[in-house]
């Protein structure tokens, strides 16, 4: 694996500190390139339109929340199409790969690709990589059509297949060179856009005119800078069959205990590992992709709620229900597929305008093209001291759970003077299996 930070940030500074945090261009590196005038100008659905095209200028703020003196902030190019780009039609050799875990919406993100390239752009050469990133190399590849994926959306997993790990950037990169292709997107969580920035810079290295997109993916919601990873909102409505489950459960009996265990790396099933016993599982053992495998924090709860009203003398009625891959492995709902059509409509203008090493995301309601080293850099973390937590734990008349150690850590870091900084609820990446009382 290589190291994903290479790229130089694309940093332009304008009036009032605004600072625009771009994405690259192929013309960066392939300053010749020529343009031609957009196909979407011709398209029936978008000709009637008078500003169907981005104003080259227009950026989506970061920063929604701001006082009368404060600097404009980080901004990134607004996503959308563009009046000229740099493929003709019959020139590109799209590929799509999806890689980590199961995520609601991956068929919807893939058939949406799909068809904006051959409906919007006139592009008939899409090839679907099956396995993830080392489908690549080791494994078939699929010819995708409209036709082909017509249905997929109705059905959970990705019809390509998925993996951990078999990330090898040279043998990508060469077979991406082998077979011409020159629009690489790929769908994925943090880990996956870390290896899609390193394919970018050795495309790069090489000189090579391929645009590499990224599209987050992932029910942990832990990517940042975006405001949503799409099948996130499908999770939470399935997870809530689980909750009410072990409610009517709980409810229906004497001393009745409801208990239910969420997927979500670190933002739920991550939970108090440091309190659990190391002889559940080993605390080192780590997935093919390097991902620490986290122990049971359900079971463990369980065993400690029995234990502790055994010794009261209390009988209770504890009922566990974890529906960990039933969250993840179902179609998306509606709004996640409105949401993940935008998300690949957006995905093929960028890379049909010639921009590169980006993933694309809603940025405070806006699509936007955002660096992938702005991506990878930090992990969105649940934040246990905000009001969002507050107001969670006075909805479900929980109490705070901070222990005087997490109080005296929080007011030892510096308060920001709002309550939406930058970066304000995401952590570096190295810090997050340490021991963090922001894991919920
Ligand atoms: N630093 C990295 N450099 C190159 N490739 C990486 C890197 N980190 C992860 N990958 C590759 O990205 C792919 C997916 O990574 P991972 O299994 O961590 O899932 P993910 O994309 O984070 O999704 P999720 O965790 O939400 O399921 C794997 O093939 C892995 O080898
Ligand atoms: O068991 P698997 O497939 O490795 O995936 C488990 C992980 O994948 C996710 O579903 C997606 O990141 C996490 O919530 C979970 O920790
Ligand atoms: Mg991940």
């Amino acid at each position: 694996m290589g190291n994903p930070c290479d790229t130089q940030m694309k940093l332009v500074a304008g009036a009032a500190g605004y600072v625009l945090e771009d994405v690259p261009h192929l013309t960066d590196y392939l300053p010749d390139l020529p343009s031609y005038p957009n196909p979407l100008q011709d398209n029936p659905a978008y000709s009637v339109v008078k500003q169907y095209f981005v104003n080259e200028d227009d950026t989506v703020t970061q920063k929604i929340v701001v006082h009368k003196d404060s600097p404009r902030g980080v901004h990134f190019r607004r996503a959308g199409p563009r009046q000229r780009v740099f493929f003709e039609s019959d020139e590109v050799h799209a590929c799509i790969v999806t890689c980590g875990g199961l995520c609601p919406g991956l068929n919807t993100v893939i058939r949406e690709i799909v068809c904006g390239l051959y409906h919007m752009y006139g592009v008939r050469k899409i090839l679907g990589i099956d396995g993830g990133y080392r489908g690549f190399y080791a494994k078939n590849t699929v010819t995708l059509t409209p036709k082909f994926v017509n249905d997929i959306h109705k059905r959970g997993g990705t019809i390509l297949g998925t993996s951990r790990g078999g990330h090898d950037t040279s043998k990508i990169v060469d077979s991406v060179q082998d077979r011409g292709i020159n629009q690489v997107y790929i769908i994925g969580g943090d880990g996956t856009q870390r290896g899609a920035a390193v394919i970018f810079e050795e495309i790069r290295r090489r000189g090579l005119k391929v645009a590499v997109a990224g599209i987050p993916k992932t029910i942990d919601n832990d990517i940042p800078v975006i405001d949503k990873s799409f099948g996130f909102d499908t999770a939470v409505e399935e997870a809530q069959r689980a909750i009410n489950a072990a409610h009517v459960e709980a409810g229906s009996i004497e001393n009745g205990i409801g208990l239910v265990k969420l997927m979500g790396r670190y933002s739920a099933e991550g939970a108090g590992q440091d309190l659990l016993s190391e002889s559940l599982q080993s605390m080192d053992q780590q997935d093919a992709s390097g991902n620490k495998l986290l122990q049971d924090v359900g079971l463990w709860i369980s065993h400690r709620i029995k234990e502790h009203f055994a010794k009261k003398k209390m009988p209770i009625n504890l009922k566990y229900i974890d529906p960990t891959y039933m969250i993840r492995a179902i179609p998306s709902i509606a709004s996640d597929n409105v949401y993940c059509t935008l998300l690949a409509h957006s995905a093929v203008h960028g890379a049909m305008a010639g921009y590169t090493g980006f993933t694309v995301g809603p940025v405070n309601g806006r699509h936007a093209y955002i660096p992938f080293n702005r991506i990878i850099e930090k992990q969105n973390k649940v934040v246990i001291t905000d009001r969002m937590w507050a107001r969670l734990l006075s909805s479900t008349n929980q109490p705070s759970f901070l222990n005087p150690r997490d109080i005296s850590e929080v007011k030892k870091e510096k308060q920001p003077a709002t309550g939406l900084l930058d970066g304000e609820n995401c952590r570096d990446r190295k810090s997050v299996t340490e021991d963090d009382p922001c894991i919920s």
